[in-house]
């Protein structure tokens, strides 16, 4: 195999490193080229993790092929099931993508993984540019994807590697062929009603005819602006200093920008959506959004839906959150409540009985929260915690028909400390 862009980091040896395995010729190359390298070098250990959609019939071949073929490498394997079937058909690919992270993510926070390997290649680069172009992507979509970037998972930091981008499929099969690897085919990729397919089968080809280099040139464009990328990262956070706050975007100085500099306000404003993991709205979307900016009344409050997350403007600043349907989150129990064991048991034994209820807000509600204050209402609680509007209308959780806990306030304090309760970490978390 060729070697790969001088340029192009990697990831440090000496530790567990996993590979996404989905069986097919790409990931079959990348382990077989990490298990080599790691049995001259002994110094880190291989996971393999297969994510298993459930949404071919073939699925289960998949995971059994790469379970025997981790088996046969001799190196750790794991799998997650998700369940993608049912979902609509044009949103099934871009889903059953962002779950096969988030589930990969998880299994390197399970083993202790800081290191994640795919196997996306040249073409797939050369494709994804192509893709975004034909969407009508600014530079960030047309950059492609990035040889290494930071994942976001929730029990710290996982760094996503692509050690072969630098390599084509023609390369990787030449590999394969000459190590006598085996690989298996899906046909979802034969499949041309999915545009990828479609560039892959019929343009590229042609591309190709009229200049042999397209997939390694469109793949160097995808590089530079990468680059061109990471200057207008740069640009964004200098112009926004006074405007990209720790809660959300400052209103008023965006719109100062706006007016003087209407480019350089819509590189802080799509900066600020892609480190929110926001998508890039369309150009109508946008145009909408900076009229909407422009015509609120001061104080006055506005809410977008963008992905599966709301964007609202509240007291002056833009903020995202993310919409799950019955998930609320409490506020942050005193430390020296934690007594694990003791309050999952006063949690089970109420849950038993039947008195652990949910109750809608009716006005006159009133909760201690706080060591020596007197009880207050909610209306004071929330205002005073700058709880928003619409986080003030989650459920609230009585016990043995005692108020308990509030979202975005916190938990009665003298049930915490005096009738027993000791509220476990994840108690907090979801209701
Ligand atoms: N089912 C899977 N299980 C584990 N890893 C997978 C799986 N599917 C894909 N991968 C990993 O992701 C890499 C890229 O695969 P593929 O091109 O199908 O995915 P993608 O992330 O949807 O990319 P694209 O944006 O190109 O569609 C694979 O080479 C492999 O490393």
């Amino acid at each position: 195999m060729a070697s790969s862009r001088k340029s192009q980091p990697s990831p440090k040896l000496g530790k567990r490193i996993a590979v996404a395995l989905s069986g097919g010729l790409d990931s079959v190359v990348l382990l077989d080229t990490v298990c080599k390298a790691q049995s001259k070098n002994k110094s880190s250990a291989v996971y393999v993790f297969h994510i298993h959609h459930g949404l071919q019939k073939q699925a289960d071949d998949w995971l059994i092929f790469c379970e025997k073929l981790a088996k046969k490498y001799q190196v750790h394997f794991d799998f997650r099931l998700l369940h993608l079937a049912g979902e609509e058909q044009g949103n099934v690919e871009a889903r059953a993508r962002a779950e096969r992270y988030e589930a990969l993510a998880d299994l390197c926070t399970e083993y202790g993984i800081e290191d994640l390997l795919l196997a996306h290649h040249q073409n797939d680069q050369a494709e994804t540019t192509l893709l975004q172009l034909l969407r009508g992507a600014g530079v960030a979509g047309l950059a492609g994807m990035p040889a290494s970037r930071e994942l976001n998972a929730q029990g710290g930091k996982i760094i996503l590697w692509r050690p072969l981008l630098g390599q084509s499929r023609k390369e990787l099969e030449a590999y394969a062929k000459e190590h006598k690897l085996k690989w298996i085919e899906d046909p979802s990729n034969q499949d041309s009603q999915y545009r990828r397919n479609a560039i892959r089968k019929t343009i590229i080809p042609a591309l190709e005819k009229i200049q042999p280099e397209a997939i390694a040139n469109l793949a160097r464009s995808a590089g530079l602006l990468g680059e061109a990328q990471g200057l207008l990262d740069r640009l964004a956070i200098q112009d926004g200093k006074h405007i990209l706050l720790t809660n959300g975007i400052g209103h008023q100085p965006l719109l100062e920008l706006a007016q003087k500099d209407l480019p350089a306000a819509n590189n802080v404003l799509r900066y600020w959506l892609r480190v929110n993991g926001l998508t890039m709205p369309s150009q109508e979307r946008l145009a909408a959004w900076w009229r909407d900016l422009q015509l609120v009344k001061a104080g006055a409050q506005l809410e977008w839906a963008h992905d599966e997350s709301m964007i609202r403007l509240w007291r002056g600043v833009l903020q995202v959150e993310e919409v799950k349907a019955g998930e609320w989150v409490f506020k942050t129990i005193p430390s020296a409540s934690k007594a694990p064991g003791f309050a999952s048991q006063w949690i089970k034994d109420a849950q038993k009985n039947g008195l652990v209820t949910l109750k809608e807000r009716s006005g006159s509600e009133k909760i201690q929260i706080k060591a020596n204050t007197p009880r207050k209402t909610l209306k004071n609680l929330f205002q005073e915690g700058d709880v928003p509007p619409w986080q003030r209308q989650a459920p609230l959780l009585y016990i043995n028909g005692d108020l308990i806990a509030v979202a975005g306030v916190g938990l009665s304090y003298p049930h915490l400390v005096h009738t027993g309760p000791r509220v476990r970490p994840e108690w907090q978390q979801k209701a």
